[in-house]
């Protein structure tokens, strides 16, 4: 599949034929993802991430951004360096949506950090999928250990791989 934005994703599922293609559960978890990444409210990176249980049901979906309810003071936004340390990261969020064992698969626009990573473990997450790369991330040495499969996900609907 190719996709180099909403109005060719458009193009293309409308020319889909639907009784035969299908997304993935990896791509439509992704798709999700996207789509949630579009309501942070962070200027310099905006992730997305979504839950779904062990019927490939939909738990919910979450984005970065600041604790629920507090409005960034003046300049707040202008160091990044300076901010980090408030930013809720959106798999964090996430998981504030559901108990241990509830989740099988998460589908996040960058790649967990390391204490994202952490928390999926002990919230007993089975799959994971980015779509980015996070550079400064222990995610794939964490999930090698543990036995928990991490994978890239960049073409699904919304996005083309490459991009
Ligand atoms: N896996 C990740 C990586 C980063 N972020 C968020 C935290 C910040 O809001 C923004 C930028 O992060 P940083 O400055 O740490 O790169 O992205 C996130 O939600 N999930």
């Amino acid at each position: 599949m190719k996709y180099s934005g909403v109005d060719a994703w458009a193009k293309d599922v409308s020319e889909m034929d639907m009784s035969k293609e299908r997304l993935s559960i990896p791509q439509y978890a992704m798709a999700l993802a996207h789509v949630a990444s579009l309501r942070s409210e962070d200027p310099y990176r905006k992730v997305g991430a979504a839950a779904l249980d062990f019927d490939n049901r939909v738990v919910g979906t979450a984005y970065n951004g600041l604790a629920p309810g507090f409005d960034a003071p003046e300049g707040f936004w202008d160091d990044r360096d300076k901010r980090q340390k408030f930013m809720l990261h959106a798999e964090v969020n996430l998981c504030s949506l559901f108990k241990r064992g509830e989740v099988r698969v998460i589908a996040t626009t960058t790649m967990p950090c390391t204490a994202c990573m952490q928390t999926l473990c002990a919230y007993g997450v089975e799959e994971i999928y980015y779509r980015d790369v996070y550079k400064q991330s222990d995610a794939p040495e964490i999930a090698k250990i543990y036995g928990i499969k991490l994978e890239q996900v960049a073409d699904y609907p919304l996005h083309a791989s490459g991009e």
